[in-house]
């Protein structure tokens, strides 16, 4: 059974108003336990519209979200539980970090969640371990830290409350080169770790493509296809249409493959490095 479920879900901003905007129109899509996923579109495509939908942030102004088969809305009071089982990192999540110190921090989630003290403490030096935030830094106040290390911290509160899905929109905007790689390597980590399902937003198609295996694409309000990161890089003219620029690597890949050098499936998910590609060169070229 797919993890989320959307039966042609539509929300309208404004409804009513002469600002009426529809964000998302009728999204049908499944999406997968373990699945990890970017989320990809132009600005203003819907992508944050529809993920809010997904914890119940936002009601549907037509249609249906299902997560793990319960239709959500059908009851109001249930929607505390949906919002401990798919988790929401908004962007800049470091704007939220409020408490003393930094293990407080990452236990107020799992606290509102009633659990007790000691399953509290385990969940925070797992999570702890996994983000890469040392002992020396839990008692400090997260106000000290770096810009990296408080959005870890803020990530942190949303995994240790282990939900079944964690959804982060642009968790590495506005970091620097090496930020942003640590923070999507702390992301592929923790879903490797878990298994559990991973949606990411993200403008930079760089960024998606080395870390998720399926990628969700919108265009103007419209899901455009819910795919394999290969088959989705596959359409690059129709993604290039969209305004959306394919990854480099794939692009000169692609480019080959025209001029006659087929280097089979694998080049579309992205093997980083030039050795791949020199590595492939050199065996074409002996044959
Ligand atoms: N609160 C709001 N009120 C009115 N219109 C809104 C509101 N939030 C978003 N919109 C509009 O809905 C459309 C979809 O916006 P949304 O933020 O979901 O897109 P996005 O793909 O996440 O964009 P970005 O990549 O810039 O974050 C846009 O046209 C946007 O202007």
């Amino acid at each position: 059974m797919a993890v989320i479920k959307t039966e042609d879900l539509t929300y309208v901003y404004g409804d009513g108003t002469p600002f009426r905007k529809v964000a998302v129109d009728h999204v049908n899509l499944e999406i997968e336990k373990g699945d990890f996923a970017g989320v990809i579109g132009h600005t203003g495509s819907g992508k944050s519209t529809l993920i809010q939908h997904f914890n119940g942030l936002l009601k549907p102004t037509s249609g249906s979200v299902y997560i793990d088969g319960e239709r959500l809305w059908d009851d109001k009071a249930r929607l505390r539980s949906i919002r401990f089982k798919v988790g929401l990192v908004f962007q800049y999540p470091e704007y939220q970090l409020f408490e003393e110190t930094v293990y407080k921090d990452i236990a107020f989630g799992p606290k509102n969640m009633g659990l007790d003290e000691e399953e509290i403490d385990r969940r925070i030096k797992e999570t702890a371990k996994l983000v890469g935030l040392s002992d020396s830094v839990m008692q400090k106040s997260p106000f000290e830290l770096s810009g990296g290390q408080k959005r870890r911290v803020a990530i942190a509160g949303v995994m240790a409350m282990e939900p079944e899905v964690l959804i982060l929109d642009e968790p590495a905007s506005g970091l620097d080169p090496k930020g942003r790689e640590q923070i999507l390597g702390m992301i592929k980590e923790y879903h490797k770790a878990k298994g559990n399902t991973v949606l990411l937003v993200s403008h930079s198609m760089e960024d998606i493509a080395r870390n998720v295996n399926k990628i969700l694409v919108m265009n103007d309000s419209k899901l455009f296809c819910y795919d394999d990161t290969a088959k989705v890089f596959h359409r690059s003219a129709e993604l290039e249409k969209m305004g959306l620029a394919v990854p480099q690597v794939t692009r000169v890949f692609s480019r080959l493959k025209a001029m006659g050098f087929d280097m089979g499936e694998d080049v579309y998910t992205v093997k980083f490095g030039s050795s791949l590609l020199l590595d492939r060169l050199g065996r074409k070229s002996a044959k």
